[in-house]
């Protein structure tokens, strides 16, 4: 039996022998490549935080000592040190989340996938223990990217104001988001990134700690004393480690550990736990450490991967050419055409499709970090100034940014182009990646034009439109592969005419990658139009003149059912006076579990059975 299977939960961790744990470390790796080589996910990141779970789960006893892990796509290791080991249906239906999870272990505390919140969760955390009188020890695990998001400075703020709460803040800095980290933030701070300032570090912890016993027990000389020695010894560590902002804030450093070297790391990670205030651990890790072709990918150092053969790290199904590729072909073409044309991208060049853009006009596109609501102020910033942003973000992320695309760039009229990828239903991820949640928080921004392109070819155009707008646009699209092309078969005012057979008395009015599914259904039925608006929202007046000529209406779409595109045109119709009868078809208004997006828009009623059966269902009260 290896030393992996007889761990069942963190006290497993702290029964093992320190000559053992470099033997479970290595295990865990060959776990980690074998199992997640089988379902995708989050290898690199894992990797790289192997010896740095084992040693916290050595020296804090969760779930007493709450563990948080900002972002979560790093807590596989955690996960298989709290007994969970069953890694066959990670990411899928009814198996194991790739995050944090409650409902799995009560070892899990944040479920929230967007970085950066880490630092704000555990000040709430230990702040509440406090007033509730619990002495217990709150850690946050972030990294150097999650730390270039404006929030964890917001609450690293807070944290510095009591020296006594006990908060310890691993700063897991493997000098990457999947690129080298912007701006490197964490670098500028802590100048001296040499490891073997922990060790000169530590020996002046010791040497405080031996002093503060030993002086403060002989009154007040004593007391002076190692007041005296408490400032030499300030004196002599700024000498050797500059900790920067850290100390600036206030806050204890200890660092840089090798995040790599399990006594260091529980060494530094017992100096901090006993310390009783907060304090900040950094640790230096490798990405994909230990996995050749991860530590060799460039690009990303295998951030997250589909199914790969474990020897070679190649992927087993092919890389298709998806929406992400088109925008990424087609916004490099644009921005050979038109100078003023800036990409801006929150940490995800490649991911987003600016990584042609950027080869071709590095000084054209920029990286702002994990910093979505910059991102978009600085967008407006550009527009006042001439250029014409295009901000290229995931959907579920330019949630982020809402205030900052409401008050910045729609108020001020910026022409500015949102760019949402995995827009919809994104599945595996979980319910804080689907990107369910734009139409409706767009429809709520004055003067925002939204489109949903159906296809390729219609993403192309649409693109170029909304670069032509005077003002704001957002361009929304589903992850994976793009239809087949779907010509229009003719036009109506408001929209593309996609489906008819003539004659219909029933429309629907499908949003972009909804389009192929009401299309299969509507050719099922027989008597239904398909209409393809383009440009969704605010909802054009003309479209509802078309509509009123119908006796019945559907819409879909893949995004909130309410507050998006079918709840802005009942709005628009019932003001018309329209007397047919109304559908509409959305995500339901709840958190999706983690599944195949197949499967989750069966669950939420967006495949074309479903949409065949709304058309039934309408058509039987126009009989009625
Ligand atoms: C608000 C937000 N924007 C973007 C992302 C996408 N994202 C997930 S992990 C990641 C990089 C995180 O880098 P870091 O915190 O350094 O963790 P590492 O993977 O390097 O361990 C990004 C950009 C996200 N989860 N949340
Ligand atoms: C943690 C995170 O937010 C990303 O790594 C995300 O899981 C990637 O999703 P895609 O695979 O759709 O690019
Ligand atoms: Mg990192």
């Amino acid at each position: 039996m290896g030393l992996i299977e007889g761990i069942l939960g963190p006290d497993d961790v702290k029964g093992l022998p320190p000559e053992r744990l470099e033997g479970l470390a290595e295990e865990i790796r060959a776990f980690l490549v074998e199992n997640v080589s089988k379902t995708g996910g989050h290898l690199g990141p894992n990797l790289g935080v192997v010896e740095l779970t084992i040693a916290l789960h050595r020296v804090f006893s969760s779930p007493s000592d709450v563990l948080v892990f900002d972002t979560g796509h790093q807590s596989y290791v955690h996960k298989i040190l709290t007994g969970r080991r069953d890694f066959s249906t990670l990411r899928q239906e009814g198996g194991l989340s790739g995050y944090p999870a409650r409902k799995e272990s009560v070892h899990d505390v944040v479920e929230n996938s967007h970085a950066s919140t880490a630092l704000s969760w555990a000040d709430g955390i230990a702040r509440s223990f406090e007033l509730r009188g619990e002495d217990r020890r709150v850690v946050a695990v972030i990294g150097d990217g999650a730390m270039t998001g404006g929030m964890a400075w917001e609450a690293l703020n807070n944290i510095a104001e009591d020296p006594k709460r006990p908060i310890v803040v691993v700063l897991n800095d493997n000098d990457r988001s999947y690129a080298p980290t912007v701006g490197g933030i964490v670098r500028k701070f802590e100048p001296v990134r040499r490891l073997d300032n922990f060790r000169l570090n530590k020996n002046y912890e010791a040497f405080l700690k031996w002093t503060k016993r030993h002086l403060f027990g002989a009154g007040v000389p004593g007391r002076a004393a190692y007041g005296a020695l408490h400032s030499i010894k300030k004196g002599v560590k700024d000498i050797f480690v500059d900790a920067g902002i850290f100390d600036s804030l206030g806050l204890k450093y200890i660092g840089p550990v090798d995040g790599h070297n399990l006594k260091d790391l529980q060494e530094a990670f017992a100096l901090a736990k006993d310390f009783g205030g907060p304090v900040v651990v950094h640790t230096i890790t490798e990405k994909g450490r230990g996995y050749r072709p991860a530590e060799e990918n460039a690009d990303d150092r295998f951030h997250a991967v589909g199914r790969i053969h474990p020897e070679t790290g190649l992927p087993i199904e092919p890389a298709r050419f998806g929406w992400t590729a088109v925008f990424a072909e087609e916004i490099a073409q644009i921005a050979r055409e038109r100078e003023d044309v800036v990409g801006v991208t929150a940490a995800m060049l490649r991911p987003v499709g600016l990584g042609a853009f950027a080869d071709a006009f590095p000084e054209r596109v920029i990286d702002v970090g994990i910093a979505e609501q910059h991102a978009l102020t600085m967008a407006a910033g550009l527009a006042y100034a001439g250029c014409h942003p295009v901000v290229a973000l995931y959907s579920t992320f330019m949630n982020r940014g809402f205030d900052q695309l409401l008050m910045d760039v729609a108020l001020h009229n910026a022409p500015v182009t949102v760019v949402l990828d995995r827009a919809g239903i994104t599945g595996d991820d979980g319910a804080s990646h689907n990107g369910m949640w734009d139409l409706s928080l767009a429809a709520m921004v004055p003067g925002l034009r939204v489109a949903a392109p159906r296809d390729a070819e219609r993403l192309r155009e649409l693109l170029r439109e909304a670069l032509d707008v005077e003002g704001p646009t957002l361009v929304r699209y589903p992850k994976g592969e793009a239809p087949p092309p779907i010509e229009a078969v003719g036009a109506v005012d408001g929209a593309d005419l996609v489906y008819s057979r003539g004659g219909a008395r029933t429309a629907v009015v499908a949003v972009g990658a909804a389009v192929p599914a009401a299309i299969e259904a509507a050719v099922d039925r027989g008597d239904a139009d398909v209409l393809d608006p383009r440009w969704a929202l605010p909802v054009d007046p003309a479209l509802v003149e078309t509509l009123l000529s119908y006796d019945a209406v559907v819409t879909v779409e893949d995004g909130l059912v309410d507050g998006g595109v079918g709840s802005e045109i009942a709005l628009a119709l019932g003001e018309a006076g329209y007397g047919g009868r109304l559908r509409h078809l959305g995500i339901g208004r709840r958190f999706l579990p983690h599944a195949s997006r197949a499967s989750v828009r069966r669950a939420e009623g967006l495949t074309p059975e479903a949409i065949g059966s709304a058309i039934d269902s309408v058509r039987q009260g126009i009989r009625s």
